[in-house]
């Protein structure tokens, strides 16, 4: 008999629902700053132009919107002196990059327009109040579309200011049907290419780069002569390398790019940084091209020093978790030397270190006297901290441990003035500035805000940790801990009870930080605590952390989960009846494990894109080397891995399900096939379990557009309600 309480109240009615989503809507999120160049004015004071790009959802009409707005920064190199907003927000529209020039007296922007019904991009040249050139890059058809993602797109300023750099797919050649010859004729490049190469290729398949990478397939560096608006398609890469991430080397003599193996196919890159991939150099003059970094790991984000002398970058193994431990490396471009600055953490250091997570470091990160690296990365995974690594000793010094807790983001750093946001559970994102202190004064660190937000007095956030039981210990790597988030509506009836949501993250290697989620917040502010769990296997804690769960997935990350929340449930607070459990990806799959393996303790249970059956994985685009790894770690590889050992874990315990569940599905997501959530559906029918799927064409793994993010979020609270009986 459960016991009499009174349930917290909750708020149930739908547009009442909407209408708190569409108020926390209303808080933009950083996505881009960039510090412009000294000048002083005729009085003497220095100041200088904050620039800073910002995205909100724009629920009407449904689409994230992106806009700029600037800050002026008197300072005297060492502190702000006076900073304040010039002029308002403005919209950005069509504009996928933009970059200003070293001196800010230029500015390049890659521009997207649909004219008649086709897309066109266009790379645009300005010069102080003026568009010096535009040009039609469709038309000249040098290269296929321009890159403007994360992963592969830059656009890099030569140092001299005459040339630009970006990266585009490459030009596929015309084709032409074995019985419709001659069609091509009037294409003169055609002609003078070999014909035989391109008849019968009309139906060839190019792999891409998966999941949010789709039509990426071989990218291309390509340089703009500025003055004679020429571009050259870079040769001399090796054909079986991506190359991106790239800049100018000292003194414009080539680039230095990153390069991705297509080995043995090419495996997707979204979420997994273990591909491998190697820092290169090619060569101007001579079309050379000369590997920099080992042939045998995974680098990311190269950044040159201001000095022009050394390159730091991130390194981490291959083939194994999908995200890890990086290791900080530098190359020193004149002794050609390669050293660690920062090793790979196996556990947590004396002092509280744990090691290097971030997926990408900030578009610059030097200090101005080219000795101290800046990042911001979880270092206890709740917090995410910002950290300063002095490159001659390695010492990781947190510039952020005596303000308050909350996550930091680096956005940039330009002469030593940082430009960050700070955020947590209850306060969204503001936007800082303050000047890098002088090595061994980090804790006098001061921030100047320029865009305060003020934290949410309804809602409530702490952080616990839990240490397994013996019998729950992982025997190959001992004594690991792992923690989560806890969030509360601050106001509680005297005697009531919380109804409770769990959230795993998905991954698995992932963390939640303390950070500012929307539908967290808003989930809280209608009455629903909420508990974001870092099972063991999460980035943050060390490397051992993350290499106990390869092998030991659907048990240790399940039973870590359940440990959290029976923990939590001891607080008293909460309704044990009213427990719901809600994951996306990898957090789908234990979702649907827990309510599994635990039938009659989760009432509702909402799964976005799960993996639900492991023996599907193989073979899809991205997925097979980090599947294959996890899931069969410790059965002998392919051949037998069919065992009844495995075949428990890999499809999720349907049978014993109970729960009521509610499937979201992305039409196009390349990393869990939607195939497998229409199987647990179909199970579940079968079974007669309630079941309801949600259907996002045009969405991918993320199911992020906006509105499918809204509709997905309004139909997991509302599911949740019904089925708690709120
Ligand atoms: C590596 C990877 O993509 N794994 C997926 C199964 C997954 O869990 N993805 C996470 C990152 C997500 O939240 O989408």
């Amino acid at each position: 008999m459960p016991c009499p309480h009174v349930v917290c109240k909750v708020l149930r009615e739908a547009a009442e629902i909407a209408q708190l989503y569409r108020d926390q809507c209303r808080f933009p999120a950083l996505c881009r700053a960039d510090v412009g160049p000294v000048i002083t004015s005729r009085y003497g004071g220095q100041y200088c132009n904050v620039y800073t790009e910002w995205t909100q959802r724009d629920l009407e009409r449904n689409e994230n919107v992106k806009f700029c707005r600037q800050y002026i920064v008197f300072h005297d190199d060492k502190s702000v002196v006076y900073s304040g907003p010039s002029g308002n927000c403005t919209e950005i529209k069509g504009e996928l990059l933009s970059v200003d020039s070293p001196s800010g007296d230029m500015k390049a922007v890659l521009r997207e327009s649909t004219i008649k019904g086709e897309d066109k991009q266009f790379l645009e040249i300005w010069h102080k109040n003026r568009k010096l050139k535009c040009l039609n890059l469709t038309t000249l058809s040098k290269h296929g579309k321009v890159y403007e993602d994360d992963q592969f797109g830059c656009m890099v300023w030569s140092h001299s200011e005459t040339h630009l750099l970006y990266v585009a797919e490459k030009k596929r050649p015309k084709t032409e049907s074995y019985f419709q010859t001659g069609l091509l004729a009037d294409e003169e490049e055609t002609i003078k290419t070999d014909k035989k190469e391109e008849t019968g290729q009309q139906f060839e398949y190019y792999e891409d780069w998966g999941e949010a990478l789709v039509n990426k397939s071989s990218p291309v560096l390509c340089v703009l002569d500025i003055e004679g608006s020429n571009i050259t398609v870079l040769e001399g890469i090796p054909a079986n390398i991506s190359p991106g991430q790239a800049f100018w080397a000292p003194n414009d003599t080539g680039l230095v790019f990153v390069g991705w193996w297509h080995e043995p196919f090419r495996l997707g890159l979204k979420y997994c940084a273990n591909r491998r991939s190697s820092l290169f150099y090619v060569d101007l003059a001579s079309g050379k091209c000369e590997q920099l970094s080992s042939n045998s790991s995974a680098v990311c984000s190269p950044r040159l020093s201001p000095d022009l002398c050394r390159i730091v970058y991130m390194e981490c193994g291959v083939f194994g978790p999908h995200q890890q431990c990086n290791r900080l490396c530098m190359y020193d471009w004149y002794t050609k030397q390669t050293s660690v600055v920062v090793d790979v953490v196996q556990r947590a250091r004396e002092d509280g270190f744990t090691g290097i997570y971030s997926s990408m470091l900030s578009p610059r990160c030097w200090s101005a006297d080219s000795q101290r690296v800046l990042m911001s990365f979880s270092v206890t995974p709740i917090l995410q901290d910002l950290l300063v690594v002095d490159t001659s000793t390695g010492e990781v010094t947190s510039l952020t441990s005596q303000s308050e807790e909350g996550s930091w983001n680096l956005l940039n750093i330009h002469r030593d003035l940082m430009v960050v946001s700070c955020s947590s559970p209850n306060c969204p994102p503001d936007l800082r500035v303050g000047f890098l202190p002088e090595k061994g004064s980090e804790s006098k660190m001061s921030w100047v805000t320029l865009e305060e937000t003020q934290p949410q007095a309804d809602i409530s956030w702490q952080t616990l940790n839990f240490s397994p039981p013996p019998e729950e210990d992982n025997s190959q790597y001992p004594g690991l801990d792992f923690n989560a988030i806890l969030l509360k509506p601050k106001e509680m009836t005297a005697g009531s009870k919380l109804p409770l949501i769990v959230m795993p993250h998905g991954g698995p290697h992932s963390v939640l930080v303390s950070e500012w989620f929307l539908s967290t917040a808003v989930l809280c502010k209608m009455g629903f605590s909420v508990l974001l769990v870092n099972y063991r296997g999460s980035l943050g804690f060390g490397q051992d952390n993350i290499l106990s769960l390869p092998g030991n997935i659907g048990t240790q990350d399940v039973k870590d989960v359940q440990l959290a929340v029976d923990s939590v449930l001891k607080q008293g607070d909460f309704d044990k009846q009213k427990i719901a459990v809600v994951g996306g990806s990898h957090g789908g799959f234990l979702a649907c494990h827990l309510i599994g393996q635990y039938p009659e303790f989760y009432k509702a249970c909402v799964a976005r894109n799960p993996v639900t059956n492991l023996a599907s994985m193989i073979g899809t685009d991205a997925v097979l080397m980090h599947y294959l790894f996890i899931y069969l770690f410790m059965y002998s590889f392919i051949f037998n891995f069919l065992t009844a050992q495995l075949v428990t874990h890999m499809v999720v315990f349907v049978p014993q399900v109970k729960t009521p569940v509610l499937l979201m599905l992305g039409e196009d997501d390349k990393r869990v096939p939607s195939k497998q959530g229409i199987e647990y559906y179909r199970a579940l029918k079968a079974l007669q379990v309630p079941v309801r799927l949600l259907w996002y064409p045009g969405n991918n793994h993320s199911l992020s557009k906006v509105d499918a993010e809204s509709d997905g979020f309004m139909n997991t609270a509302l599911w949740i309600i019904q089925h708690l009986s709120l």
